[in-house]
């Protein structure tokens, strides 16, 4: 069967996808844009609504445009409408055929147009004498008019449009005339590039007033032409003359049209390409119109707007529509921040285990349901047999697999939401039985059906004396949770996470639930999933757990998530297990990226040079994002500003060791209340304070606190040309105090810490009493009474005393840049090759005034 799409009927009947969708809505078929596609009852409903409108059995194209200048029929308003729409627009078909429809617009303008005018100026006559009143009847008779807060100027308009096509004619002769006029109506246009015989026509309710008082006192033809005389000659009469010289130049018509255009006519393409926006000066540039025209159907359509704003692709078409111009979509452009998906075919797709989000209010038993999911279900005799907490776990069901998320609650599940990542399958709502229904109940309910994912009850505690599980049910099903026993379809399963019971059954539903699903993907492809958790591993460096969700991920894969890119260098799973592969919903550890992801970065396999490329360029957008979000402040005189109330913002970069303090900072530092000074984040992350982050910091004048973490050398450089201020603290309230004192102008540290330099570990000597680090200086000097600290992968690991410095076998006060020595480390054995030892001292300074 044909299928059509609106926009497509809207042009062949030379009218507006609105129009259609109104008349297929009353034929109770539903489109819902322009786009939509309808079948061929759709097409015979809308060609009757045109016959029947018409009087002619079957409107042909050419039928209906000359029909379109019959009178407005109150019965039928929409089409009405659009019949005023057609006749405005000198569509595409009008174009092709001006001189038949001039001819047709000639005919009919003594007869139809009359009566149109007739009906218009008794309105015009009433607006006057009762305009309130009057709105509410022009409302009635025009549909059109939902501008009319605008001081009825639409409607003016409206009016206006619908004797353009002969305006036009009796514009171009009488233009000379005209000028004056013409020119005045141009300064109340909006645009001076709307065509002339546009600009001509007045807009101001002043003019249209003078023409009307004018009008009123003529026949129904002598209105006619006054209306139009007093529209050329700013109302000042003389309709007569006017009627009698509109009528001759209508004879000389096609010969005057080609002598006086004004213009060589702009070419009118059939069809145009656009992007997801355009302004409507390019629109209008594209499909070969006047601005003017542009705004002015904009208007019709009830959208004001100016020459240079944006309109989307939707009204775009819309307009094109109306234009009869075909508009079609331009691919969005690649973005190179963005992997292209791979579409996987159908034959490709095979079946793969649900992934379940536990969800539900405080204490109602989500940790204890998924710990004893986790017990009774995992397979202990597998190697290992003991679960890794990795932020997700596979369970066995009947010889099926089940991938639950570790972590409970909605918050999480949200979180990932908002960053584009959808990975549960099912939702288990926990209810606890004594309990009842909560407001993180309610919550989790709104975020899963907000996801669009299907809920399970686990209605838990049962085994509690207080237990009513029909409660439960009672009050869920005011929240559209109806249980299957009472005709619902909710699946409620009783349990209790402490004894163990019901977990069989749980599974077994969430298996049917499943099933139903139809959930499949396809393994044989370059995986494509989703960063669960990321940890920076002291040992390990950076750690992710992904749950894989496409194709399979195997080792030596190059991979990008976020802004991070690496290989697979190895993969855990939930056992603890090293594997080589990772199937679809499998949830695996991966070391191997270079970089901490977020959770819910999406995690690619592709080649190499695209993840490298793709990541860098990913990293400089959000860099400029970052710096555009933040608001510049001077960190030289920090306090000098908060004094004089010039400082609105404390610009902050948190880096820290794992993603817990740097919540904890976070929180802490936005909690500082101040009533001059506004604490802003402008990045935060796991790992060393590198020098891109004192690059952040210098184009947003910020301070960076280091968590845990030491800048790297590169990171010190720059922050010593760019003065960056780097704050490193082990204590997070030592970190809050500061920004706090800082923020007050109290900040007055009474020692500094210098930094005297710093070693390499080249070589780990274990003796029976101690651990000697042999050592190269790779800056300034390391002293024999110095503090040290041990930094591993950006890490502070250790801070404490040095206890030896010797070269050979001599101990020595201190030890220049480029040379070897010997290091141990008071009470510290943990040392390893490629640790940086970085000595300093703290230097008492002068408490600031
Ligand atoms: N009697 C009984 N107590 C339970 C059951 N399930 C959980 N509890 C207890 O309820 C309390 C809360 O359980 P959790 O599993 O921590 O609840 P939760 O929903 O994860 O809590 P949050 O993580 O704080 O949101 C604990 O004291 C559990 O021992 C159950 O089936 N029966």
């Amino acid at each position: 069967m044909s299928k059509y799409r609106v926009y497509e009927l809207a042009k062949e009947y030379n009218t507006t996808s609105k129009v259609i969708i109104d008349i297929l809505g009353r034929h109770n078929i539903a489109a819902k844009n322009h786009m939509s596609s309808v079948e061929e009852d759709a097409k015979v409903a809308i060609e009757r609504a045109f016959a029947r409108k018409t009087g002619a059995p079957e409107a042909t194209g050419a039928d209906r445009a000359g029909q379109e200048d019959q009178p407005v029929q109150p019965a039928a308003k929409l089409e009405n409408r659009d019949t005023l729409k057609s006749k405005d627009i000198p569509s595409h078909t009008q174009q092709q055929n001006r001189s038949n429809n001039n001819n047709r617009q000639q005919q009919n303008r003594s007869n139809n147009n009359n009566r149109q005018q007739q009906n218009r100026f008794n309105n015009n006559n009433q607006q006057q004498q009762n305009r309130p009143n009057n709105n509410n009847r022009q409302q009635q008779n025009r549909p059109n008019n939902n501008n009319q807060q605008q001081q009825n100027r639409p409607n003016n308009n409206n009016r206006q449009q619908q004797n353009r096509p002969n305006n036009n004619n009796q514009q171009q002769q009488n233009r000379p005339n005209n000028n004056t006029q013409q020119q005045r109506s141009q300064a109340a246009q909006q645009s001076n590039q709307q065509r002339p015989q546009s600009n001509h026509r007045p807009v101001s309710m002043d003019n249209r007033s003078a023409g009307q008082q004018q009008n009123s006192h003529f026949s129904n033809n002598h209105r006619h032409s006054a209306n139009n005389n007093s529209r050329n000659n700013g109302g000042t009469g003389h309709g007569n003359k006017n009627f009698q010289q509109r009528s001759n130049q209508h004879r000389q018509q096609p010969g005057r049209n080609q002598s006086t255009q004004p213009k060589a006519e702009m070419p009118k393409p059939k069809s145009i390409k656009i992007g997801e926006s355009i302004t409507v000066k390019e629109l209008a540039g594209k499909m070969g119109r006047e601005v003017g025209e542009v705004i002015k159907k904009l208007m019709m359509l009830g959208t004001m707007a100016s020459i240079n704003q944006e309109v989307d692709f939707d009204t775009a078409s819309i307009l094109g529509g109306e234009f009869g111009v075909d508009v079609e979509a331009i691919p969005p452009e690649e973005d190179p921040t963005e992997i292209p998906e791979i579409e996987d075919e159908e034959k490709d797709l095979v079946y793969r285990p649900p992934v379940v989000t536990v969800m539900g209010h405080v204490d109602h038993g989500k940790t204890s349901l998924l710990d004893s999911i986790r017990q009774t279900h995992v397979t202990s005799q597998e190697a290992g047999g003991i679960t890794q907490h990795i932020g997700a776990y596979q369970v066995m069901c009947q010889g099926k697999k089940i991938v639950f998320l570790d972590t409970p609650g909605h918050e999480a599940f949200t979180a990932m939401r908002a960053r584009g990542a959808q990975v549960t399958d099912i939702a288990i709502l926990v209810v606890a039985a004594d309990d009842g229904v909560m407001p993180q109940t309610i919550e989790a309910i709104n975020h899963a059906k907000s996801a669009k994912v299907p809920i399970i009850v686990a209605i838990n505690k049962i085994d509690r004396p207080g237990a009513n599980p029909d409660r439960v049910k009672q009050q869920l099903a005011e929240y559209q949770l109806i249980p299957e026993e009472w005709g619902g379809d909710t699946i409620m399963v009783p349990v209790s996470a402490h004894q163990k019971t019901g977990i069989s059954d749980l599974l077994e539903m969430i298996l049917l639930v499943a099933e139903m699903l139809d959930l499949k993907a396809n393994p044989n492809r370059l995986a494509y999933g989703t960063i669960i958790e990321a940890k920076l591993d002291k040992g390990r460096g950076p750690v992710s757990t992904v749950l894989v969700q496409k194709g399979t991920l195997r080792i030596g894969d190059s991979i990008i998530a976020g802004t991070a890119y690496g290989k697979v260098r190895a993969m855990v799973n939930d056992r603890g297990e090293k594997v080589k592969k990772a199937e679809p919903a499998t949830p695996v550890e991966v070391l191997g990226l270079a970089d901490v992801p977020q959770a819910g970065d999406i995690l690619v396999a592709v080649d190499e040079r695209t993840a490298r490329a793709v990541a860098e360029k990913r990293m400089a957008k959000k860099r400029t994002e970052e710096i555009k979000q933040s608001q510049k402040v001077s960190l030289d005189d920090l306090f000098k500003q908060i004094q004089e109330g010039n400082l609105k913002d404390l610009n902050i970069v948190i880096k820290a060791d794992v993603q817990g303090s740097i919540e904890a900072l976070r929180q802490s530092l936005l909690n500082i209340k101040n009533k001059e000074v506004r604490v802003n984040i402008v990045h935060a992350g796991v790992g060393a304070i590198n020098e891109s982050d004192v690059m952040l910091a210098a184009a947003s004048n910020a301070l960076i606190i280091g968590f845990n973490v030491r800048p790297d050398g590169n990171a010190r450089k720059a922050a010593d040309s760019e003065k960056i201020d780097i704050r490193t603290y082990r204590v997070i309230y030592d970190a809050i105090n500061d920004v706090e004192a800082a923020i007050t102008g109290m900040l007055a540290p009474e020692f500094k810490e210098v930094i005297l330099g710093r070693a390499e570990v080249r070589q780990v000597i274990s003796i029976p009493k101690t651990v000697v680090a042999g050592s190269y200086v790779t800056e300034g000097k390391i002293t024999s009474t110095a503090q040290v600290r041990l930094i591993r992968n950006g890490i502070v690991i250790h801070e404490g005393k040095l206890e030896s410095l010797r070269r050979f076998k001599d101990d020595v006060r201190e030890v220049a840049q480029g040379y070897e020595c010997g290091i141990t480390i008071e009470k510290f054995r943990d040392i390893k090759e490629g640790d940086i030892i970085e000595a300093f001292t703290m230097e008492e300074v002068a408490p600031r005034a």
